[in-house]
C-alpha cells in the first residue's frame, strides 16, 4: 500500500517565484490499484511523481510504502521499488548499449548495483519471451544497438525494463504521448497486462481523458497541486467525457485548461 500524507511542496521559497506545486495531497492506493491521473497544464501531475519517485524531498508531509516511512529516502534507494517512465523515449534506455546490455543494466539497477555483469542465460531468456509478447521482432534483435530502435519500440523496452524485478509501484509519466496512435494503443495495451499479472501498483498521467476513464479502475484530477476530484466504481463507470468536464467546473468554477487533453479525445 502507498500512502501519502498531506504532501507539501514549494518550488523557490521564499523568492519572488516561488510555486506551490503540492499543497497537502493525501491519497491511499491499495496494492496492485492502477489510478489514472489528469488535470490541467502545471496542475502538480510531474511534481506528484517526482515528490514519491524521490527527485526532491518534499517541504511537508509523509510518504509511506508498505508500512516504511520513505519520505526522506533518496531517489536511487526507492527506485528498486518505484520505477517510473516518461514521456520521452529516449530517455530510459542508454542508445549506444545493445537491447541485451541494456537489460544486463536494468537487472543491475533493480538489484541496487552499479556494475551490470553479463545477463545471466536463464534471465536472458526470460527477457526473450517477454520481449516476443511485444509482438515487435525484438526477441531476434538482443544485440542490436538501442538507439537503433524507433521510439515505440524502445519504449515498449522501456516498460519491460522498468517492470522487470517487479517494482511495488509503477509511475507512467505521459508514456505513450509521444508515440503514433496505433504504437501508442499497443504500449497501453501492454502496460495494463503487465500491471495486471504482477500486481503492480500503477499511476499514470495520460492527456487522453478517455484513455483515463477506461484504463484502471480509479482517476484522479489535480488542480493546482490539489487532488480536486477523485472517482471510482460506479460513479466513473457512467461517466463520459462532457460528465467529467462538468464535474471538473463544479469542483474548481472554471474550464478546464489543457488544450492537449480536450483535442485528445
Ligand atoms: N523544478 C521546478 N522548479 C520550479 N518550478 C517547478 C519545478 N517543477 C515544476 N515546477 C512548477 O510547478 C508547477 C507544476 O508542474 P508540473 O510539471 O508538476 O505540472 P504538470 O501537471 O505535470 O503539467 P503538464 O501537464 O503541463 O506537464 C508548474 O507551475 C511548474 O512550472
Amino acid at each position: 500500500m502507498l500512502t501519502l500524507k498531506q504532501l507539501d511542496k514549494t518550488f523557490g521559497a521564499g523568492t519572488a517565484s516561488a510555486h506551490h506545486a503540492l499543497c497537502g495531497i493525501d491519497l491511499t492506493l491499495q496494492d496492485g490499484e492502477f489510478v489514472t491521473v489528469i488535470g490541467s497544464n502545471g496542475a502538480g501531475k510531474s511534481t506528484l511523481f517526482g515528490a514519491v519517485s524521490g527527485s526532491f524531498f518534499v517541504d511537508r508531509g509523509r510518504i509511506v510504502l508498505d508500512g516504511e516511512d520513505i519520505t526522506y529516502l533518496p531517489e536511487h534507494k526507492r527506485a528498486k521499488r518505484i520505477a517510473r517512465i516518461f514521456q520521452d523515449p529516449m530517455r530510459g534506455t542508454a542508445p549506444d548499449l545493445t537491447l541485451e546490455e541494456n537489460v544486463a543494466l536494468a537487472y543491475a539497477r533493480a538489484g541496487g548495483h552499479l556494475f551490470a555483469p553479463a545477463l545471466p542465460r536463464k534471465k536472458r531468456a526470460f527477457f526473450r519471451e517477454q520481449l516476443a509478447r511485444l509482438d515487435m521482432g525484438l526477441e531476434d534483435r538482443m544485440k542490436t544497438r538501442i538507439g537503433l530502435l524507433s521510439g515505440g519500440q524502445r519504449q515498449a523496452v522501456t516498460l519491460l525494463m522498468a517492470t522487470i524485478n517487479t517494482p511495488r509501484v509503477l509511475l507512467l509519466d505521459e508514456h505513450t504521448a509521444a508515440l503514433d496512435p496505433v504504437v501508442a494503443e499497443r504500449v497501453l495495451h501492454i502496460t495494463q497486462d503487465i500491471v495486471a499479472e504482477n500486481h503492480i501498483t500503477t499511476m499514470m498521467v495520460t492527456h487522453n481523458i478517455g484513455a483515463a476513464l477506461s484504463l484502471g479502475t480509479r482517476t484522479i484530477m489535480l488542480e493546482r497541486g490539489r487532488i480536486v476530484l477523485d472517482l471510482s466504481g460506479e460513479t466513473r463507470d457512467r461517466l463520459d467525457v462532457p460528465g467529467l468536464l462538468a464535474l471538473y467546473r463544479e469542483a474548481c468554477g472554471a474550464e478546464l485548461d489543457n488544450d492537449r487533453m480536450l483535442l485528445s479525445h
